[in-house]
């Protein structure tokens, strides 16, 4: 019987939890969740999943498979001091900390775990993650494989070299955002056009959902799908030109590398954090 220990009882926590349960790749009492300190989260999650739950470090982590950090970045520190003497060399520790490289977790164990660093984004409360993994040399096949099976239980998954991890979270990891973003501007259009915020909110939504699937089973690349939606002297050449004036794509593509820039910003503060206290 397995035992996964998931460190952090946050949002991202959540969905991993709600993922296993639903897909049955866990029993829910091997499934243990703690948190810093809030209590009634702990008694929530207890009590939608039946996940153990404790503050004892020792039952938390003793025969652990899998031990999960979910937690900030900044608290990575603090989690990683209180968890270090406990985790065993059998046990494989899972990061989805944006930004914290593998070798800042390696100095923060200080020794040679078997770990992986992940980045899902929040559709996996529904399933639908793109999740981006990378492991280091101490792994195990069984063990890559054991993490690659669990993310799959909150959608697509897919191996990569370490260095675009960062890239991957301002793309992906913050993506859903993005979209959102834009669904806020749909909605607040939809009141300006004089259209029902409910009619307006199914017909976005299965518009996006329409054009995710294009997306997905089109061979045409996205600006020729665009292009196909486009006529000539019509509505979305009109609307189109609006976006160009403001330049919206040059706006996406800068708020994407602004993203990515954050992630490695994220690691190198505390990268920086440990030199100095060393
Ligand atoms: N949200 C997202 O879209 C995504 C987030 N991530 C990453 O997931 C991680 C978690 O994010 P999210 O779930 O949104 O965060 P939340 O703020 O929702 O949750 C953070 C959790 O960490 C707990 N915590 C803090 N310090 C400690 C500690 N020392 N020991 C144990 N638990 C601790 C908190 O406990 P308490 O409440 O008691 O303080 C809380 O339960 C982040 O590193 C983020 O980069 C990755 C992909 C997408
Ligand atoms: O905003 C963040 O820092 C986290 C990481 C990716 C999505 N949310």
């Amino acid at each position: 019987m397995r035992k996964i220990t998931i460190i952090g009882a946050g949002s991202m926590s959540e969905a991993l939890i709600s993922g296993m349960i639903a897909n049955q790749f866990i029993e829910t009492k091997s499934l243990w969740v703690t948190n810093r300190s809030n209590r009634s989260r702990l008694a929530t999650l207890q009590q939608k999943y039946q996940v153990s739950t404790s503050y004892d470090i020792e039952e938390l982590l003793n025969g652990a498979d899998m031990v999960i950090l979910a937690i900030k970045p900044k608290d990575a520190g603090a989690a990683m001091e209180n968890i270090k003497s406990h985790l065993s060399k059998k046990t494989l520790l899972v990061s989805v900390l944006a930004g914290i490289s593998i070798q800042t977790l390696e100095e923060l164990s200080n020794s040679h775990l078997a770990i992986v660093r992940a980045m899902p984004n929040t559709s996996a409360t529904i399933g639908k993650s793109a999740t981006a993994l990378a492991n280091n040399n101490n792994s195990t096949k069984e063990q890559i494989e054991l993490v690659d099976k669990m993310f799959k239980t909150i959608g697509l998954t897919r191996f990569i070299e370490e260095e675009h991890l960062d890239a991957v979270t301002g793309l992906s990891g913050s993506g859903p955002a993005y979209f959102y973003y834009l669904v806020e501007a749909m909605e607040k259009s939809a009141i300006e056009i004089g259209l029902d915020p409910k009619l307006a909110k199914e017909l976005i939504i299965q518009t996006l959902l329409g054009t995710a699937e294009m997306l997905n089973v089109s061979q045409k690349p996205s600006h020729q799908l665009r292009r196909e939606v486009t006529s000539p002297g019509g509505t979305t050449e009109a609307g189109i030109r609006i976006l160009e004036q403001h330049q919206v794509q040059e706006a996406f593509i800068q708020c994407i590398i602004q993203a990515t820039n954050q992630s490695k910003k994220l690691g190198s503060a505390l990268k920086n954090k440990l030199t100095s206290t060393l």
